[in-house]
């Protein structure tokens, strides 16, 4: 039934992006300096994890490139510095600065590199009002960013005035597909990635409504669907193998999200695996026994709890932890105990 697997994929890109017409259109109306060969308008999208906040930026700036003279840079901004990202943008652009080059001077050479509007693509960019590099990119004539976040009042709360002033008003905020949008979403996969006739309307709606309208796990749940379907000889997807196709889409989610993460995010989230349910104030106290430990060997250092609590976050918005309660009384658990961190990460026992 399934003729090709990468059809499913997240890098595979749609031909048409289906039921996000307004926000292509104020991206769209972002950019439209570039045209013109000025520096484009910043941009933040927003909006919860899986619903095409980066299939949204990448197919704008295709469609721009096909008319204008740009670069682009595509960087994933998680758990980086200033530094790191500047230089990520730098080898985007086709330059090789050496690991240990300052700021300064990776920004200096961003300047001399930019010689025609550049748009910056900075995707998982939650944690990014930490550092200055909006700011740095900010201070290149022609470079233009756009920030992919997931929750855009905290985002704005958080980053200076200056980069707040230059996005406010104009966030791109992108909320879950009806069903009726994200079965249309699911019907091109459908025709690219799977042999004959194998659903039907109504069962992609079904798909649709069991993910909640959203479109990553839409995707997977039809594809995991096909995969049963065909471990069952079924000629047809059944009802049956969507309902089993959901949770096995869920564990293949879960697996990539939790691949996708730094060293950091890892390790608490193989302590709440192993020790959870746990307290906040249990869990800080676990990491600060075992940290030395867990890192040794390790480029990276243990980090503060300012920015653990970050990295709690975003085990949750990729739905690894589930958090109980609130304040002191608030206790975390994993999603799923059989799923485990790919990273070799040796959590020591407790003290
Ligand atoms: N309107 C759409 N038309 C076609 N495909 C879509 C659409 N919206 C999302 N998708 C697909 O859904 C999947 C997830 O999209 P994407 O990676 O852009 O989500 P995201 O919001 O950036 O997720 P995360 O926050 O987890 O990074 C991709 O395969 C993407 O191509």
């Amino acid at each position: 039934m399934i003729a090709d697997r990468s059809v499913f994929g997240d890098d595979h890109p749609p031909q048409e992006l289906l039921h996000r017409e307004p926000a292509v259109a104020a991206l769209t109306r972002a950019f439209e300096p570039a045209t013109h060969g000025d520096r484009a308008d910043d941009v933040l999208i927003a909006g919860p994890s899986g619903v095409g906040k980066t299939v949204l930026a990448t197919h704008t700036l295709g469609r721009l490139q096909q008319r204008a003279d740009i670069h682009t840079a595509y960087v994933r901004a998680l758990d980086q510095s200033a530094a790191g990202i500047v230089r990520n943008v730098l080898q985007e652009l086709g330059a090789d600065p050496a690991m240990n080059t300052p700021l300064e001077d990776l920004c200096l050479a961003l300047d001399e590199r930019v010689d025609r509007p550049t748009v910056v693509v900075l995707d998982e960019a939650s944690e990014l009002p930490r550092s200055d590099a909006l700011a740095r990119l900010d201070d290149v004539p022609l470079c233009s960013w756009v920030a992919i976040c997931h929750e855009p009042t905290d985002w704005l709360a958080r980053v200076d005035d200056r980069v707040r002033h230059r996005v406010v008003g104009r966030e791109v905020v992108l909320d879950r597909y009806s069903v009726d949008e994200l079965a249309d979403i699911l019907e091109p996969r459908v025709r690219q990635g799977l042999r004959g006739d194998p659903v039907g309307r109504d069962q992609l709606e079904r798909i649709a409504d069991t993910v909640a309208g959203v479109a990553r796990a839409g995707i997977q749940t039809l594809l995991a669907a096909a995969e049963i379907a065909d471990e069952r000889q079924h000629s047809r997807i059944r009802d049956a193998d969507i309902e089993d196709g959901w949770p096995r889409a869920q564990a293949w989610i879960r697996e990539s999200n939790l691949e996708s993460l730094p060293f950091h995010h890892q390790l608490l989230y193989e302590l709440i695996r192993r020790d959870g349910p746990l307290r906040g104030g249990a869990l800080h106290r676990r990491y600060d026994e075992i940290a030395d430990d867990a890192y040794a060997g390790r480029a990276r250092t243990p980090v503060q709890r300012r920015a653990r609590r970050d990295q709690l976050a975003k085990l949750r918005e990729y739905d690894l932890i589930e958090c109980e309660g609130s304040g002191r009384g608030a206790e975390y658990r994993v999603c799923d105990a059989s799923i485990r961190s790919p990273y070799e990460v040796a959590v020591p026992p407790g003290q």
